[in-house]
């Protein structure tokens, strides 16, 4: 595969002016070595938040593939080792002995299988912070078992409440137990491991099973459970579709607004804005009435285009947005304010890094992703490896170098 090179370098330091002087800032987690392998989608997007925010993250890929299936890479680089000889095992071992953190997405017991588990890893750098992402995590009956997001949602208990009146649960793409469970919680682990190995000097093994974590984003429901929230069966309930005044409808040009108007002060407006009389409406709590209400919001909403109810609530307090296709996300004012989407080199749109940190903010790399072992010889070279070991390495197909033609 042939493209442009695209230099990885990003400003690591931002700067600020100041009245007196130029403040230069450090992204939180620079100086931090992360080695990623490569997984599907929740170990991606952990390694590119901790990428986002500083960290020089290396993703060891395998060796003759030839496309990645990480679509999470920004601001990482790629290393190609054939772990299944015994050089490549020695050769991630000495990559780990050097950094701060391993993120391991595999099946429990691949990475021991292959000597690399935990026990090894630690006794040779005992700062090692050891993190493990799998579905279910490193116990239990399910420990070993494949699946994906959908099947961790479901022993989470999430799923069960999930969907509308009458309908089948349904998981929402496939963000709660990748991505939210998975992923970012794995990246908390991590930085909280960080932080803990500033008072301690010593790394530890992070287990996230996106089962746990699924559920743990889900405690509000779990915990709310005991006012009443979720009483009612699945898609009947105020938050799940049940209330009329928290969901979408569709207008006249066919696309959706959002309506999340639960306080009464908040409700009073959304009638407001819909031209309705509060009076000739049965009351907003009367849950027995719900499924009338939501027909009239329904009629009410179909009268007009988005555009034109936006412009009626943009101007009123009422919790009620347009739903926005990726088209018009990033041409949305408030959005084009805040900045809140970026484009890389090659013109793909994508959210910016968050939450936004006021001293030290992300510095998302704009090149476009690593083709698996681009920067095999350079990261090797960084590990202090010389051109002669590096070509036996090559030359053995112990590790795979992709040379990326610079643009004539
Ligand atoms: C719903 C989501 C999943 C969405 C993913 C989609 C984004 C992608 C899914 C399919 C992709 C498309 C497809 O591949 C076809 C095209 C390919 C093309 O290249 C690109 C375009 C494609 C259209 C492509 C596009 C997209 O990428 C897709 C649509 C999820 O839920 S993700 C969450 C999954 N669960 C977990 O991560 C939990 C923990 N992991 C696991 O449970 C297992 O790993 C898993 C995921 C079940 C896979 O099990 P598997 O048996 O396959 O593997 P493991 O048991 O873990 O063992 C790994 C073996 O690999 C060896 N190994 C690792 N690294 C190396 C290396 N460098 N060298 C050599 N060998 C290596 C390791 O030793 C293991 O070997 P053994 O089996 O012998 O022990």
């Amino acid at each position: 595969m042939q493209r442009a090179a695209a230099s990885r370098e990003r400003k690591p330091l931002a700067q600020v002016s100041c009245p007196r002087k130029v403040i230069l800032f450090i992204m939180a987690l620079a100086g931090v070595r992360v080695i990623e392998l490569a997984g599907l989608a929740p170990a991606p997007f952990c390694g590119m938040i901790l990428s986002d925010f500083g960290a020089k993250v290396i993703r060891v890929d395998r060796t003759k593939v030839a496309t990645a299936v990480d679509t999470q890479a920004r601001g990482k680089r790629s290393v190609a080792i054939n772990l299944k000889s015994t050089e490549g095992v020695a050769l991630l071992r000495k990559l780990c002995v050097q950094s701060d953190v391993v993120l391991e997405p595999y099946r429990k017991g691949v990475m021991e299988k292959l000597g690399l588990g935990p026990k090894e890893l630690l006794k040779e750098n005992p700062r090692l912070i050891y993190a493990r992402l799998t579905g279910y995590g490193q116990s239990g009956s399910y420990a070993t078992a494949a699946g994906h997001d959908i099947n961790y949602l479901a022993i989470s208990g999430l799923l069960s409440r999930l969907g509308r009146r009458g309908e089948k649960p349904f998981a929402p793409l496939n963000l709660l137990a990748d991505f939210a469970g998975g992923g970012l919680t794995c990246s908390l682990g991590i930085v909280l491991a960080l932080l803990e190995r500033t008072k301690s000097g010593k790394g530890q093994i992070i287990d996230t099973s996106m089962v746990e974590g699924a559920a743990y984003v889900g405690s509000f429901v779990w915990k709310s459970r005991r006012i009443g929230l979720w009483d009612n069966p699945r898609g009947q309930n105020l938050l799940d579709s049940g209330a009329p005044f928290y969901d979408t409808y569709q207008t006249s040009d066919g696309k959706y607004m959002a309506v999340g108007a639960i306080e009464p002060q908040f409700y009073r407006q959304l009638i407001k804005g819909l031209e309705l009389d509060a009076g000739e409406l049965p009351d907003q709590m009367s849950v027995n009435d719900w499924p009338e209400l939501q027909q009239i919001f329904t009629e009410r909403f179909a009268s007009k285009t988005q555009a034109d109810w936006s412009k009626i609530f943009d101007r009123i307090d009422a919790c009620v947005t347009p739903v926005l296709s990726f088209d018009q996300v990033s041409s949305h004012q408030h959005n084009q304010e805040r900045a809140s989407f970026i484009k890389d080199s090659s013109g793909e749109e994508s959210p910016r890094p968050a939450p936004v940190l006021s001293r030290t903010p992300a510095e998302p790399c704009l090149a476009s992703d690593p083709v698996i072992g681009e920067h095999t010889v350079e990261v090797l070279k960084e590990f202090g490896f010389t051109s002669a070991d590096i070509d036996q390495m090559l030359a053995a197909g112990v590790v795979e170098c992709s040379a990326v033609k610079a643009k004539l």
